[in-house]
C-alpha cells in the first residue's frame, strides 16, 4: 500500500521467502520487515525473515542464541530501533515469556560486518535482576576447578557450569560434554570461523572455546552461568554484553613454588606441560593486576576460607537476584516508573479487563546472554489508576488476544496534576 497516494500494487519480491503463514508478526525496522514465527499446516514456527523494502529481497538471516520455542499469535513491538520485543503468543498452550529478537545492537552489528550477512540474536528477557555470569580466572593449578566443583556441588540448583570446548586430550576422569567438549583443531578452527564462539584462546598450545550454546544452556535455565577461562578469554568477555563479574584467583606465596607442587601433586600433566603452564602463570598473574578486568582478586590459601571468600562474591550476586521482587515496589518507585514512560510497553487484552505494563527502563544484558532487569506493573483498567496496581506478571490469559503498545511521554511537569495524557491518574 503506497500511503502517499493511497494505490495498492502487488509486487514482486527476490530471495528467500518465508513459507506461507498465519498468526506471525511483522515489525518495520527502517526500511526492513522482520518476520517471526506464526502458524502453517497446524504447527507454529520460531524462525526469522526479513525484507528489505528497498531491494525487495528477502533473507534468512543467521540466528545467534537460542530462539524461543515455535510460536504463533505473539506480540513484537521495536525497542529503540534495537531490538523487537517478543511476549507471550501459543502453540497447544498460551505463554508469557518474553524475549528479544536483537536487530541492531552492537553485538548484531559487529556480527554482521565480520561475516558480511544479516544477522539477528535471540535473548531471553528475564523479569528482576537475573544472576550476572561470573567468569573465573586464575593460573593453571591455583585451584579454579576445585573451587568451582564445590560450588556447583553444594548449590546445584543455583549454579550453571558454561562448558567450554577444547582440543587438548581429556584426563583420565574427565567427561566429554561435562567438563569439556573435547574437538579436534580442523573442526574447532571451522566452528570459530562460523562464529559459534563468544571467545577462544590458544593457551598452552591448544585451543579452547566458549560456544554461545554453552552459555545460552545455562543463563535459559535461569542459574548462575560459571565460566572458567584464561585471561585472554576474560578479556574478550568483558567486550561483549554478557555482563559477568570477574574474579581472579591467585596462589599464597610463593607463588610459583605454590604452583608447581599443586600441579605436581594433581599428576595430570607431564613436566614438560607443568614447565609450559607455570611459564605462562608470570604472564597471567602480571595481567591479573589490570584494574579495570577483575571485579575480585582471591587467594586460594586455606581451601575453606578461599572457598568461603568466593560465595561471598557470589552472594552479592545471589541477593541481587531478588532485589527486583515485585513485592519490594513502592508506590514511590511507580512514580517514577511513570516518569520512564519511553521505556514502557502497555500489553492490553481484548475483553479490556487488565491492563499491564511492562518497566524495560532498568534493562542490561542481552545477546548472547539474558536481558534482565524487566519488571510488570499490572493495573485495573477500570478503576483507570495506577494507584491501586500490583506488580507480578500478567496471567497466561493475558498472553493470548494481547497487543503491545509503547506508551507516549508524559506531559512535562509535576505528576501530583490530576491526570496525566495518557489517562492515568496518580
Ligand atoms: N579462553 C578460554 N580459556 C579457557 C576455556 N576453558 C578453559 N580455559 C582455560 O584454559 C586453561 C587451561 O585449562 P585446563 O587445560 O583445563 O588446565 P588447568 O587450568 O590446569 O586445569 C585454564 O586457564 C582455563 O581457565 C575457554 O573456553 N576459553
Ligand atoms: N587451597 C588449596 N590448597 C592445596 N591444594 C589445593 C588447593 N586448591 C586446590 N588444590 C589442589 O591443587 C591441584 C590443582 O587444582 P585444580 O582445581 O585442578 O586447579 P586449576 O583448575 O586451577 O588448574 C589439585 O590437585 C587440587 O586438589
Amino acid at each position: 500500500m503506497d500511503t502517499e497516494n493511497q494505490e495498492w500494487s502487488n509486487e514482486s519480491f527476490l530471495g528467500h521467502c518465508p513459507s506461507p503463514r498465519s498468526l506471525h508478526t511483522a515489525t518495520c525496522v527502517g526500511d526492513k520487515i522482520v518476520v517471526f514465527g506464526g502458524h502453517e499446516d497446524n504447527s507454529a514456527k520460531n524462525d526469522v525473515y526479513i525484507l528489505d523494502t528497498v531491494t525487495h529481497r528477502w533473507t534468512k538471516p543467521k540466528v545467534f542464541g537460542t530462539p524461543p520455542s515455535p510460536r504463533c499469535a505473539h506480540s513484537a513491538v521495536l525497542i529503540d530501533g534495537e531490538r523487537i520485543l517478543i511476549y507471550g503468543g501459543r502453540d497447544s498452550m498460551a505463554k508469557g515469556d518474553i524475549w528479544f529478537l536483537e536487530v541492531n545492537t552492537a553485538f548484531v552489528r559487529l556480527q554482521s560486518e565480520l561475516l558480511n550477512m544479516e544477522v539477528v540474536a535471540w535473548s531471553k528477557g528475564v523479569t528482576g535482576k537475573a544472576p550476572r555470569p561470573v567468569v573465573i580466572c586464575g593460573p593453571s593449578g591455583v585451584g579454579k576447578g576445585t573451587l568451582i566443583g564445590k560450588l556447583m556441588k553444594d548449590f546445584p540448583d543455583s549454579f550453571g557450569f558454561s562448558v567450554s570446548h577444547t582440543t587438548r586430550r581429556p584426563r583420565e576422569k574427565e567427561q566429554d560434554g561435562v567438563h569439556y567438549h573435547f574437538t579436534k583443531r580442523p573442526t574447532m578452527e571451522k566452528e570459530i570461523s562460523e562464529r559459534k564462539f563468544l571467545e577462544s584462546a590458544d593457551v598452552h598450545g591448544n585451543l579452547y572455546g566458549t560456544s554461545w550454546a554453552a552459555v545460552d544452556a545455562v543463563t535459559n535455565s535461569g542459574k548462575t552461568c560459571i565460566l572458567d577461562i584464561d585471561v585472554q578469554g576474560a578479556q574478550s568477555v568483558k567486550k561483549s554484553p554478557l555482563d559477568a563479574i570477574f574474579v581472579f584467583i591467585k596462589p599464597p606465596y610463593p607463588e610459583e613454588a605454590e604452583l608447581r607442587k599443586r600441579l605436581h601433586g594433581r599428576g595430570t600433566e607431564s613436566e614438560e606441560q607443568i614447565q609450559k603452564r607455570l611459564q605462562n602463570a608470570k604472564a597471567e598473574l602480571e595481567r591479573a593486576k589490570d584494574p579495570t578486568l577483575f571485579d575480585h582478586i582471591l587467594i586460594n590459601g586455606k581451601l575453606d576460607e578461599a572457598y568461603e571468600n568466593l560465595k561471598v562474591c557470589h552472594h552479592v550476586d545471589v541477593f541481587d537476584k531478588y532485589a527486583g521482587d515485585v513485592s519490594r515496589h513502592t508506590a514511590k518507585s511507580v512514580c517514577n516508573l511513570l516518569h520512564a514512560r519511553l521505556d514502557l510497553i502497555c500489553v492490553t487484552n481484548l475483553a479490556g479487563i487488565a491492563r499491564a505494563v511492562l518497566d524495560l527502563s532498568k534493562i542490561s544484558g542481552g545477546a548472547p546472554g539474558i536481558t534482565r532487569g524487566l519488571n510488570w506493573v499490572v493495573t485495573n483498567s477500570r478503576a483507570n489508576g495506577i494507584g491501586n496496581h500490583n506488580m507480578q506478571q500478567p496471567s497466561v490469559s493475558l498472553s493470548q488476544n494481547h497487543k503491545l503498545v509503547p506508551l507516549k511521554p508524559l506531559v512535562a511537569g509535576n505528576l501530583s496534576s490530576t491526570k496525566a495524557a495518557n489517562g492515568f491518574t496518580r
